[in-house]
């Protein structure tokens, strides 16, 4: 609702109330209208406030509401009659004005904002535009560079910003409500004409066909498909060259194709889920909101490599005291330099100070014994944990949180070496660990709640989106990634080229595809784990052995890449090549190409032509039907938390939703019968039989995503 009042004795305060964000729901718009009505027909008022209960002004469109049939009066008529008011009509702007929150306020005549409010058009991130003229009214205001960069990233600016931009008229630091009152009566009977921004011609740009086509070029390159960004580009185009009509109507038409499209949907469903996925659970019943945290203040992170450098940057960068163990000389040195080169750029970015007095360096484990949390990042080897665990367990103090960033282990083992197995969990960091927005919170069968709700919450400080998930071999993230990489292996047997299936998923939106991944993150690294499992043979084996391993189909291509020391950008040569050692443009390789019919006539393969379709359904419906298990075995919690994962760890294009969302879209039937096809036809690939969790999905109808919870509760209890 929205609720009104006299105040001062000649201000009309309007206040939005509807918790937690004061979202523009019907019944608020219900209220907006209603409110101005009664302000603009008292005599008494002079002027009208607007503001948000509970310091907050306004989050923006119900997103709820979206996908239903959205009764109550619209946006657009109620902004243009604030607007067109006679009284000055003033937004008092604490907490947040996002979305059709700032498009209410940039409707209003002036606007004054609390020094630590954040005001943004986030639309974009929902797969939409500002329309309620908000595409139309802030170029006009801030100029069109300015606006296209806030439309086109929908990041959210400090009050401090906004003023500097013009798009807010005074930063107050106390009482918002209480200046926005005063200001509001010390403007009554000035002339509002110059503050009605629709009437405002756009600020003149130089070369305005220029600048439009260079932004456009740029966003097809970064946008990886996405059509938002696109239309955004379009709506502030139609405010730097049409009158404020036409622009609106086409704002309009822009967001009639967003609003119903899958990728706003894709989006939409990403926004909740980030949610849905931060109230964790356990199959044991514990959850978030019954399981309590302890502070944290000081930690340690064992091993300064790849990633505990990252882990220890990331830690001093949100404020903790960190203890940097390195034992060997000259990783203990290299990794001083690296970090402390870390923190200068990160502080240049941010322009905070760098926080190099926060980290304490030592190659003895002693340092660590009054830390209250530990990161181990040592080698993915699980002796050498369950070695480290124990020396951990004996030096730290009662109490300390143990936790490991091991990419695939078993966390139970390496809890099984300590005094306290129950303060153990995953914290599975992505590289580079600083940057990287995914942690999976890995438990063991042993974790508590409390050790849960610790490396959770300090995700959160960290500024991570955490994902708790339970414990096996590869967890979520890495043991969907198997199926996914064993198909593009597949793919190349059977006569594609690294490049044809790269080509397929970038165009699918990935960052990268799976080849280039390899490359980047070292064929080597794969190589090792393959060894170790004992799947490894000399010359990648040979006759019928040579394409089985224990017992299913096995690609050694990989292996035999390595035999070949082609590392990847590592070693300027991969499944790519690249200029130098370490240089990251990939070419493809006339050699690789040579290496890839060589094998299949060794094998007697013969090469055919494979559609992007194919190298998409395999590759991700292997993925998908793994994510499929992952629920059934009660490894995520729901499809979201897996959702969460690929999109903020493994590059799945945010606005194709997660592959579980995509999987949904698709229709859970095509899904299996697509999978039943390919297992029918490669019989010795257990990944691509459909797992039982997906047919009965499919067996009641096929839910929809939402539902699946439910569904899968009726699964376990019938397993
Ligand atoms: C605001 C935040 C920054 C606060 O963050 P914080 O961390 O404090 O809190 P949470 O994020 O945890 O949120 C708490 C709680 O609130 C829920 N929530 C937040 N925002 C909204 C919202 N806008 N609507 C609904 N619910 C919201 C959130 O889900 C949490 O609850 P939960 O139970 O899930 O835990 C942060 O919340 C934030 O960033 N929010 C989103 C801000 C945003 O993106 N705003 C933009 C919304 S879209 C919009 O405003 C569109 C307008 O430009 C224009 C609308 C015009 C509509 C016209 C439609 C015409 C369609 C024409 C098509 C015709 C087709 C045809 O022809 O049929
Ligand atoms: N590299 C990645 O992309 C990535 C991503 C996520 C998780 N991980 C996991 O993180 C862990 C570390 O991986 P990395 O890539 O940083 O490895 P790395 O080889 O780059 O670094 C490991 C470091 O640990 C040090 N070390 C070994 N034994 C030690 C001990 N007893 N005490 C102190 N230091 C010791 C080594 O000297 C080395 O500097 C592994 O478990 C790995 O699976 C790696």
């Amino acid at each position: 609702m929205a609720q009104y009042s006299l105040v001062s004795g000649s201000v009309g305060l309007i206040t939005l109330k509807n918790p937690p964000v004061n979202a523009l729901g019907a019944v608020v718009r219900h209220g907006i209208v209603d409110s101005v009505e009664k302000a603009l027909s008292d005599p008494k008022v002079k002027s009208v406030v607007i503001c948000g209960q509970n310091g907050m002004f306004c989050g923006g469109a119900d997103i709820k509401e979206f996908g239903t049939d959205m009764k109550g009066p619209p946006l657009i008529p109620m902004f243009h009659s604030l607007e067109a008011a006679n009284k000055p009509v003033v937004a008092a702007i604490e907490g947040g004005a996002f979305g059709g929150g700032l498009e209410l306020a940039l409707g209003c005549h002036y606007r004054i904002a609390h020094s630590k409010a954040k005001v943004g058009l986030p639309e974009v991130t929902l797969g939409l535009l500002p329309a309620a003229a908000g595409s139309q009214r802030l170029p006009r205001l801030i100029g069109v560079p300015a606006a296209l960069n806030l439309i086109t990233t929908g990041r959210h600016i400090t009050a401090a910003e906004a003023l500097q931009l013009g798009l807010v008229d005074q930063v107050a630091d106390h009482n918002t409500v209480d200046t926005a009152v005063k200001f509001a009566q010390s403007v009554v009977g000035k002339s509002l004409d110059s503050r009605r921004i629709s009437n405002f011609q756009c600020p003149p740009v130089p070369n305005v066909d220029v600048l439009f086509e260079e932004v456009m070029q740029k966003i097809r390159q970064t946008s990886r498909g996405a059509i938002a960004p696109i239309a955004c580009v379009q709506a502030v185009r139609a405010a730097a060259t049409l009158p404020y009509k036409d622009g609106l109507q086409k704002e309009k038409e822009l967001m009639a194709t967003l609003f119903t499209s899958g990728q706003a949907r894709s989006l939409q469903y990403c926004f909740f889920a980030q949610r849905v996925v931060s109230r964790w659970s356990m199959p044991n019943g514990a959850s978030w909101d019954t399981s309590k945290g302890r502070p944290i203040h000081k930690a340690a992170v064992i091993g300064l490599g790849t990633m505990g450098r990252g882990i220890a940057v990331a830690l001093a960068q949100t404020g903790f005291s960190v203890v940097a163990v390195e034992t060997q000389e000259k990783q203990f040195m290299d990794a001083k330099k690296a970090v402390a080169g870390m923190l200068e750029r990160g502080a240049k970015r941010s322009g905070k100070v760098a926080a190099h007095d926060k980290i304490i360096y030592s190659q003895n484990l002693q340092a660590i014994a009054d830390v209250d949390l530990v990161i181990e990042a040592v080698f993915e080897d699980m002796a050498l944990k369950k070695r480290v665990f124990r020396q951990l367990s004996d030096v730290c103090k009662p109490g300390t949180f143990l936790c490991t960033n091991t990419s695939t282990l078993d966390i139970d083992q390496m809890a099984a070496e300590t005094r306290q197995p129950e303060l153990v969990v995953g914290m599975h960091f992505f590289a580079p660990a600083h940057v990287m927005k995914l942690l999976e919170v890995v438990y063991g069968p042993r974790s508590s709640p409390e050790a849960v709700a610790v490396a959770m919450q300090l995700g959160k400080k960290m500024g991570k989106v955490s994902v708790a998930v339970g414990n096996c071999r590869g967890f979520v993230g890495n043991r969907m990634l198997k199926p996914y990489r064993d198909q593009a292996y597949f793919l190349l047997e059977e006569g594609a080229t690294p490049e044809l299936i790269d080509q397929a998923l970038e165009e699918f939106g990935f960052a990268m595809g799976a080849f280039k991944v390899y490359d980047l993150s070292g064929l080597d690294v794969g190589w090792k784990v393959r060894k170790e499992e004992g799947l490894v043979l000399p010359g990648g084996g040979s006759g019928k052995s040579a394409r089985i391993r224990q017992g299913v189909r096995y690609s050694p291509l990989g292996d035999l890449m390595c035999e070949e020391g082609r590392f990847g950008q590592k070693t300027g040569r991969g499944w790519y090549q690249y200029d130098k050692p370490g240089s990251r443009d990939a070419k493809p390789d006339p050699w690789v190409h040579r290496f890839l019919e060589d094998y299949r006539a060794r094998h007697g393969l013969v090469a055919r032509r494979i559609s992007n379709q194919e190298v998409l359904e395999r590759c991700l419906y292997a993925m998908i039907n793994e994510g499929f298990r992952i629920l059934e075995d009660g490894i995520a919690a729901g499809p979201e938390d897996i959702d969460i994962i690929y999109v903020f760890g493994y590059g799945w294009p945010r606005h194709r939703g997660g592959p579980m969302f995509y999987a949904n879209m698709v229709g859970l039937p095509i899904v299996l019968e697509r999978l039943e096809h390919f297992a029918q036809a490669n019989p010795d690939v257990p990944t691509l039989q459909p797992c039982n969790l997906l047919r009965k999905l499919v067996a009641s109808g096929s839910p929809p995503i939402s539902k699946w919870r439910e569904a899968m509760k009726n699964v376990h209890s019938q397993l």
